[in-house]
């Protein structure tokens, strides 16, 4: 195991930020931590990293507890938070030496790897540049670069891509995963579940403090009585049909919003070709109509009442 925590319990004064809170993370994983703004996502990685004080539990890295003098694992580990912490007085390549020679004390080695965070970030074009210089979307890619370039064991990225451009974004998810396939951990948090499915291997929900649920995204949607949703755009809506099709199997609900058919099934696959023969055979003429697996967001909904994302 990677990163082990049990039952750990951080207060703010009176506010519990986390109640219990546990977490497996294996070596090779792209691991997830989804949860809305303020359920404890920043907080559980600055306990992991032991850089806050927690009131109960215990954390261990690489096998071996973790404390604020743990300077071994440190070294193995790479981080990237929210706030971007570079120095502006320092140019693009001279921030990601600084920062890579914290960990790296051999000059020569440490040229070669800013150089390949910088190629690795596609910061190729700004290597001169002050940071006051840079969009948002490459100063990020800088924040990143500084905490991967001594390549890290252990990269952990606290919302990296919050207010970020689309292609910035896509550049820093294909990044991860670029550095994972090359070895490294993955542990990353967001409040965008579609970027969670796209590149986690296993994902925790969280909520006021707690691991909700885990498990694969598969895991995660097969957890919940929610299932397929097929819409279909009639040329006639005609709430006639909603009866018959409510007692078709497996169908929970089925409702007509505008010219939307819209039928949702319980937990189980393949509902569409029933829908459609129910739709041929009493000749209900339609347009386009598609199926889709439920969300994270359903995950969340279901399991809390409310929607991941406010
Ligand atoms: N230094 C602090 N003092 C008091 N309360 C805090 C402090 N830091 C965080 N909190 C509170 O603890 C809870 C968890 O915050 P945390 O930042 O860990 O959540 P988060 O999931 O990372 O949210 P975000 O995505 O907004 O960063 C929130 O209610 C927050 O207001």
């Amino acid at each position: 195991m990677v990163v082990s925590v049990n039952n750990l319990v951080k207060r703010y004064g009176e506010l519990i930020a986390l109640d219990h809170f546990s977490l497996e993370v294996r070596e090779g994983e792209v691991f997830g931590l989804l949860g809305p703004n303020g359920s404890g996502k920043t907080t559980a990685i600055n306990c992991i990293l032991s850089l806050l004080k927690y009131d109960k539990g215990t954390i261990e890295v690489f096998g071996k507890p973790m404390n604020p003098d743990s300077y071994e694992s440190k070294r193995n580990i790479g981080i990237v938070m929210q706030n971007v912490a570079v120095f502006r007085e320092l140019t693009v390549e001279e921030n990601i030496n600084y920062f890579c020679g914290l960990y790296v004390s051999d000059r020569q080695k440490c040229r070669q790897l800013t150089e390949e965070a910088i190629a690795f970030v596609g910061l190729e074009n700004y290597t001169k540049f002050l940071p006051k210089k840079l969009s948002g979307g490459l100063l990020r890619r800088l924040n990143i670069a500084c905490g991967i370039a001594h390549k890290p064991k252990l990269i952990i990225l606290d919302e990296p891509t919050v207010a970020v451009d689309p292609q910035s974004r896509n550049n820093i998810l294909e990044g991860i995963l670029k550095l994972n396939s090359q070895g490294a951990t993955v542990i990353y948090t967001s409040h965008y579940m579609e970027e969670v499915e796209q590149i986690c291997s296993r994902i925790a929900i969280m909520d006021k403090g707690k691991v909700i649920a885990s498990g694969t995204t598969n895991e995660l949607k097969g957890m919940i009585n929610t299932g397929e949703k097929i819409t279909a755009e009639l040329l006639r809506a005609d709430s006639g049909i909603l009866a018959g099709l409510k007692r078709l199997p497996n169908v929970s609900a089925a409702e007509i919003s505008g010219n939307q058919l819209i039928v949702k099934s319980v937990h189980g696959k393949n509902n569409l070709p029933a829908v459609l023969e129910y739709l041929n055979t009493h000749d209900i003429a339609y347009g386009r109509i598609f199926c889709e697996l439920p969300t994270l967001n359903d995950v969340f909904l279901e399991i809390t009442g409310k929607e991941l994302r406010d």
